[in-house]
């Protein structure tokens, strides 16, 4: 009997991907690549992803054999988990994986921006010394808005506290009483934008996020704001944001997510105003290592017909529609 095929067609971490070779039929390819995909799906029992690899209704099509789809992250958006739940196939990710990396560099973009780290650090690399030029302000005492107060947005909230600034929320689905006692004032989105120094993003990419943050929200702000988003490109309309930053409506703006990555031909990583990294939230060691373990042994679990934990769409399971390979 041939051994279960595993797809891999993002980067995860050889030294925990080797040892699944005694086992299975490891094969890998770039998600980015469609073509590579379409053709490498068709024998996979499991295909494992990132953010790059798209798995829509094509994919699924393609993919006659396909037991589990196992995302090693957070973010679900770039997979069709209705789709998958029709053609029988257990979707699973990595929601605790990277929490604490995602916060961390949030925080690091805030202070990057009241402190113009980046643009100093090229200064000087430039042979410059302009210590007048890079002036900034202090982060204690300023108003944080958390867009989206869940498992990032509350590690952010406890790891800013300590700054001595005002904690001020919007999250449609957390009550008010629960985000007070974690010391965060609710508001509704408007008064938030309005009042926030920093107004930093932290909701799933959603038809109903997508755009949260456009043209009108960024109109209630204040001069000083400043935006971050760790969370997905989209939820940004990254044209009003870009008009709001060339003509001074806000102060800045430190991106990690874009509409469309890389974001080849975006005004946004040119104007000195916009601090940006590479998608790399969740880009460190022990948050890589934390979302393959947890997904790999999802895949072990479903392709052993064992029961499989935190599975994104339980009702394939309920439904009797996965094999036992
Ligand atoms: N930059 C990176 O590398 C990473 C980005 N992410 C992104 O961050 C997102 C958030 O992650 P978690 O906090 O772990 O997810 P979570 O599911 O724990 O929290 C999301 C929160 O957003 C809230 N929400 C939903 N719709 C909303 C709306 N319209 N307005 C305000 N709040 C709303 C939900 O109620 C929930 O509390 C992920 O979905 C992913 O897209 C996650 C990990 C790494
Ligand atoms: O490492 C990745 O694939 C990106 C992480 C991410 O965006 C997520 O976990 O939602």
């Amino acid at each position: 009997m041939s051994r279960p095929s595993i797809l891999i067609s993002d980067p995860l971490p050889p030294h925990l991907t080797a040892e699944l070779h005694t086992a299975f039929d490891v094969r890998e390819c770039r998600g980015s690549d469609r073509a590579a995909l379409l053709a490498a799906v068709r024998d996979a029992d499991a295909l494992v992803i990132r953010s790059a690899t798209k798995v829509d209704r094509e994919v699924l099509d393609h993919a006659s054999r396909l037991r589990i789809v196992a995302r090693a992250g957070v973010g679900l958006d770039n997979v069709d988990v209705e789709a998958a739940t029709r053609a029988g196939v257990m979707v699973v990710n990595a929601p605790v994986s990277n929490v604490t990396s995602v916060a961390e560099l949030t925080v690091g973009l805030i202070l990057s921006m009241f402190r113009n780290i980046p643009a100093a650090s090229a200064s000087v690399r430039a042979g410059e010394w302009r210590r007048a030029d890079f002036q900034g302000s202090e982060l204690s005492g300023k108003s944080v808005g958390i867009v989206g107060f869940g498992r990032i947005g509350q590690l952010v909230a406890e790891r800013l506290a300590p700054f001595g600034v005002e904690l001020l929320t919007h999250d449609p689905y957390a009550s008010p009483d629960f985000t007070h006692a974690r010391g965060v004032s609710w508001l509704p989105l408007d008064d938030l934008v309005a009042t926030a120094d920093v107004l930093t993003l932290h909701v799933p990419l959603t038809p109903a996020t997508r755009n949260l943050i456009g043209e009108r929200e960024l109109a209630l702000a204040k001069p000083t704001l400043r935006l971050v988003n760790t969370s997905r490109g989209g939820i940004v309309d990254e044209v009003a944001l870009a008009r709001a930053l060339a003509e001074d409506r806000i102060a800045g703006a430190a991106l990690d997510v874009f509409a469309t990555e890389p974001p080849t031909g975006s005004p946004l990583p040119h104007l000195d105003s916009v601090v940006c990294t590479p998608h790399i939230g969740a880009g460190t060691a022990e948050a890589q290592d934390r979302a393959a373990t947890t997904v790999l042994d999802a895949v072990r679990a479903a392709l052993a017909g064992l029961p499989v934990d935190g599975l994104a769409n339980p009702e394939v399971l309920a439904a009797g529609t996965a094999v036992t390979v």
